[in-house]
């Protein structure tokens, strides 16, 4: 079962974040040498960013970034998520460049191809298909949408069931831009941690139909049920109002 943390304020729940992250980093440097990271766009850089900036324990160094998804456009567009997490954090922390892993501008025109190159950094990085058959990031960092969506993974779209592909290419996302890629559902539930964030009004309704309704078969339900006991949902009181499920006290 998924732990829910809910806070009074913005800043408690990204200092909380922060330091589950950091938990996250040092257990994983500790056991594999390395830290991966997958992260969403939206507010989740932002909120990120607020937890671990001015933590100077953290191993950069060891670090490996990914994005859950991306929006095929160029790296410096308003809608590059890769743009979201520079300025919040890659501008103000020492993570290796060469360990920061943007999609290739080189194949923009091409979401099949851009997928897939994509998923060549993932193969160099956790070894190769015939050797890994899931990569297993340390930690994956989600939003959800009104709509249930998580990454480009869109309520009732063929792409929930790709079960071969890492990384999958979608030209139809409902919300806008509609060409993008993302990391598939069998790769997001297969992290030792995921953590969700949720903050504000506009998640109300939906924190209830993921958190006590998962039968309808929403893409943050989905993660919810096969990810179980990995997942940690962070939350305000303000998304948490209407739901019954129970909350725990963060203690870390
Ligand atoms: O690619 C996208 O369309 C967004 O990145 C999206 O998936 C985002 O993660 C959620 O809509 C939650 O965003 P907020 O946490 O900012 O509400």
């Amino acid at each position: 079962m998924p732990t829910l943390y809910s806070f009074k304020q913005k800043d408690v729940l990204c200092s909380a974040l922060g330091k589950y992250v950091k938990r996250a980093s040092r257990e994983s440097i500790k056991a594999r040498g390395r830290f991966t990271i997958a992260l969403s766009g939206g507010s989740l850089p932002s909120q990120l960013a607020q937890g671990i900036v001015e933590d100077e324990s953290i191993e950069w160094d060891k670090w490996f970034v990914f994005f859950a998804d991306e929006r095929a456009v160029p790296l410096n567009d308003h809608d590059s998520n890769y743009r979201l997490a520079e300025d919040a954090l890659f501008s103000k922390v020492p993570i290796p460049r060469d360990q920061i892993f943007a999609i290739d501008q080189n194949f923009l025109n091409d979401t099949q191809e851009l997928a897939d190159v994509y998923e060549k950094d993932l193969v160099r990085v956790f070894a190769a298909k015939e050797t890994v058959k899931i990569p297993a990031f340390d930690c994956m960092l989600l939003g959800v949408g009104p709509d249930g969506h998580t990454c480009s993974l869109f309520p009732n779209h063929e792409l929930l069931r790709e079960n071969i592909a890492w990384v999958s290419p979608i030209e139809d996302s409902p919300k806008p831009p509609p060409r993008r890629i993302t990391l598939t559902l069998t790769v997001v539930t297969h992290a030792h941690n995921i953590a969700f964030v949720a903050a504000g009004q506009s998640k109300q309704d939906i924190l209830v139909k993921v958190l006590e309704t998962p039968d309808e078969g929403l893409p943050a339900s989905l993660v919810n049920q096969m990810g179980g006991d990995r997942v940690t949902w962070f939350v305000d009181d303000e998304a948490s109002k209407l739901t019954v499920f129970p909350k725990k006290e963060f203690k870390l």
